[in-house]
């Protein structure tokens, strides 16, 4: 499973989680405006926005999971499994692969407006990036600073929707996400008075019980309504360090230690990294499951006019600052 969340103080932020038991060898990349993408039906993606996200590199190509480009766009694919379908090459169409759809659209587009425009003629098809690699059933969040949209490739067609909590987990499919907060909108952030029964002395013995009944379990439901309660009443200072430190408090609702998510012998899903990235700046900061402090990466320090991918591989390890 996985989240991502959209937040904005003085400058916009975009991240997530990335839930798995294993990791496919994840690195920071920034792709510069001269890195050609040879696109599998034809064509070739070349001088495009640069970008910088969390991706596995095979054959030196990034296949990104989460990424946002230099003018503060922002995407990140998530698992949709047994509702995500792409389709054969359909001519006429931008045929875009699964794995080219990140680069596709941050290459080209500045906006979400734009991203919009572009979407309308692309067709996502089924092709696997090696012939022996599965094919990633996702969904994707797709964000700046104005707006942010949902697309999801299903059975019946390609889906664009608003996506006005600016946030996204797994299954089911979006407007079931949307619908089901109606289930929550009694919660509320300040204590509450009585209204139970007149009848009845009932109290307040705890802060926070404007929250109960909250979702606390690691579904995709569940933390779909959670990080959603959470970042809509998220406050924070606009410097950049309390944004970045709220946005992963933010996201820590929803992170999953090893252990509770059980998934065979020996097999437990964790969340292997958190990010956020600040789309004015381009700085992807993250942090992973075995080491809590945050890093930061500034694609801005690397030279964007270039033709080779930048690869950072995860800082590795608690770093644990003795104070005596
Ligand atoms: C596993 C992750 C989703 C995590 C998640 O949601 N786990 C919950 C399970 S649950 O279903 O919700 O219960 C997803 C998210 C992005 C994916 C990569 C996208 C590029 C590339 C596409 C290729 O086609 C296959 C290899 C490839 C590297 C992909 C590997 C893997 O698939 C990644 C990491």
């Amino acid at each position: 499973m996985c989240t991502a969340a959209t937040y904005k103080t003085k400058d916009f932020y975009f991240g997530r989680t990335l839930d798995y038991e294993i990791s496919y060898g994840d690195q920071v990349v920034i792709t510069p405006r001269n890195y050609v993408f040879d696109l599998r039906e034809g064509g070739q993606l070349k001088n495009h926005y640069a970008m910088i996200g969390m991706a596995c590199v095979m054959e030196n190509y990034p296949l990104y999971y989460d990424a946002v480009n230099e003018k503060g766009l922002g995407i990140a694919g998530l698992n949709f499994v047994g509702n995500a379908s792409y389709k054969k090459p359909v001519e006429g169409k931008d045929n875009i692969t699964q794995f080219e759809l990140i680069p596709w659209i941050l290459g080209k587009c500045a906006t979400v407006k734009e991203a919009r425009q572009l979407l309308k003629n692309m067709n996502l098809i089924d092709t696997p990036f090696l012939p022996d690699l599965p094919v990633a059933q996702l969904h994707w969040i797709i964000a700046d600073k104005e707006e942010c949209i949902t697309l999801e490739s299903l059975e019946e067609g390609m889906k664009i929707y608003d996506n006005p909590v600016g946030v996204l987990t797994n299954n089911p499919p979006f407007n079931y996400q949307m619908f089901n907060l109606n289930n929550y909108m009694q919660l509320a952030v300040e204590n509450r008075s009585n209204t139970f029964s007149e009848n009845l002395e009932l109290n307040q013995y705890s802060r926070g019980m404007g929250g109960m009944g909250l979702p606390g379990d690691l579904s995709s439901q569940s933390r779909f309504v959670r990080v959603a309660f959470v970042k809509m009443n998220s406050l924070s200072g606009d410097s950049e360090e309390e944004s970045v430190s709220q946005f992963f408090h933010i996201l820590g609702s929803v992170d999953q230690q090893r252990g509770c998510c059980k998934l065979g012998e020996d097999k437990y899903e964790i969340t292997l990294y958190t990010s956020c990235c600040n789309t004015d700046k381009g700085i992807y900061y993250y942090n992973t499951y075995d080491n809590h402090q945050i890093s930061a990466v500034d694609m801005h320090k690397a030279d964007l006019e270039g033709e080779k991918l930048y690869t950072y591989a995860p800082i590795k390890g608690e770093q644990i600052r003795m104070q005596n």
